[in-house]
């Protein structure tokens, strides 16, 4: 039966050039471009071992459908006749762990901001439509997090719910690097919104609260640098298979709200599939349901473990470390995020559906089942020197 759309139209196939589609978020949207409708993707990074199995072998079902192009977008003239040839453009592309941003500011900014105005310019020139992926970071702090500790005024949703359309966005001082990321990613927001306003670009910005799932990041010294600093999902993932305390930055009281990678990507590809609905928008995709502070998720963590491994846990779990200890100088935080979720369901109908202990125990299952071999026989063999 052909495809609708949530007017009841038929949806044409489309092809899209997606650009970071060799990283997590772009690796299960090739996954479900390929599996459920028959769009064609251009997959466009300097990676491709995420996607590795939806290119490989021709007999997959859907050859043809996805090719991989290997450029990396701040130096390639070939972008430009890729996005020409589509009909939509989703960028992806950014460095975002949150050990760059104050650790490789200069990398951070160019990578959000520079890197992505040429494909912002292509979508303009060439009047094609382009989702791009920005962050709840451009939100920075709740504003209730500058009043007095025992304000009732904290416990008030007007205080710390984000909303697209009122909320502002609170950052630190320019001496906080932290806030390199969420700037860049402002800064292009900004940019897109006016070549809407205009040039009259077609435009979605896509704000993702913490999204998780299998293939985020990487696993130090598997299958990233032994030194590198992930999200905190790989580092609670990578301690708990090498059986070390979870770290705690400064006491794991910053709040998060997570969503299953594969509820979100339901909401994308309602984007995608809904131009009419999406275009001129803005939308937070997150679970509002799912909040609990750092320390709440290592221990969350440390029970699904368990189960999903049969070991039992250490006897101490987690440990305290400063952030000037685990990130370096100029690290700041986020101290609160939940999504209001008006928007995107006014205009998409969507809604998370994932619990916070059900998604944890799919991811954990995955990482148990891809790392653990590979870190035993890391553990056992002798140091080079
Ligand atoms: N995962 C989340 O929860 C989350 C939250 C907020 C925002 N985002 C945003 O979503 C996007 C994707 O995030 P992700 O989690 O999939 O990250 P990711 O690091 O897994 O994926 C990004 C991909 O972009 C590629 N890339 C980076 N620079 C490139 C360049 N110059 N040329 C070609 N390819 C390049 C990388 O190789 C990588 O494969 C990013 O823009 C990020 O800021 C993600
Ligand atoms: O995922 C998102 O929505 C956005 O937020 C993330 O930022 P953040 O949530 O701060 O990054 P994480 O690495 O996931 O850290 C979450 C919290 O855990 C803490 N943490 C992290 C790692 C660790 O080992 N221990 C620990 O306590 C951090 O200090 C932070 O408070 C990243 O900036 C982006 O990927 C993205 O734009």
């Amino acid at each position: 039966m052909a495809r609708v759309d949530l007017d009841g139209n038929v949806i044409k196939p489309m092809t899209i050039c997606m650009i970071g589609a060799g990283g997590f978020i772009g690796s299960h949207l090739c996954e479900k471009l390929m599996s459920e409708t028959l769009h064609t993707v251009l997959a466009v990074d300097v990676y491709s071992d995420k996607i590795k199995h939806l290119l490989e072998p021709d007999s997959l079902p859907w050859a043809g459908r996805i090719q991989f192009h290997r450029l990396n977008i701040k130096n390639d003239s070939r972008l430009e006749g890729l996005i020409k040839c589509s009909d939509l453009t989703i960028n992806l592309a950014a460095i975002c762990t949150p050990a760059d941003y104050n650790t490789r500011p200069l990398d951070t900014i160019y990578s959000n901001f520079i890197d992505a105005l040429p494909v912002v310019k292509y979508c303009s020139e060439n009047n094609k439509r382009l989702i791009h992926f920005s962050t709840c970071e451009v939100y920075g702090k709740t504003i209730g997090s500058f009043l007095p500790k025992d304000s009732p005024l904290r416990q008030d949703p007007a205080y710390y719910i984000l909303k697209e359309d009122t909320s502002p966005c609170i950052f630190g001082s320019v001496e906080k690097q932290r806030w390199s990321y969420a700037c860049a990613k402002q800064l292009i927001e900004r940019l897109i919104y006016a070549e809407g306003a205009e040039n009259g670009l077609e435009f979605t910005i896509v704000r993702p609260f913490n999204w998780i799932g299998p293939r985020m990041d990487f696993i130090p010294g598997i299958d990233g640098p032994s030194e590198g600093v992930p999200r905190v999902l790989a580092c609670f993932s990578n301690n708990l298979l090498r059986r070390e305390p979870l770290k705690l930055v400064d006491g794991g009281e910053s709040q998060r709200t997570f969503i299953y990678i594969k509820d979100a990507i339901e909401a994308v590809l309602l984007m995608i599939e809904n131009p009419a609905r999406a275009s001129g928008h803005i939308f937070n995709v997150g679970n509002p349901n799912n909040e609990v502070t750092v320390r709440q998720l290592a221990e969350m963590m440390t029970q699904v473990y368990s189960k999903v491994s049969g070991e039992d846990a250490i006897e101490t779990p987690t440990i305290d470390v400063s952030s000037k200890e685990f990130y370096g100088e100029g690290y700041d935080d986020s101290d609160k995020r939940i999504p209001d979720m008006t928007i995107i369901n006014k205009q998409l109908g969507w809604n998370p559906k994932t619990s916070l202990w059900d998604l944890l125990e799919s991811t954990l299952t995955y990482q148990h089942r891809t790392y653990a071999e590979a870190i035993k026989q890391a553990i056992a063999k002798p140091s080079a020197n």
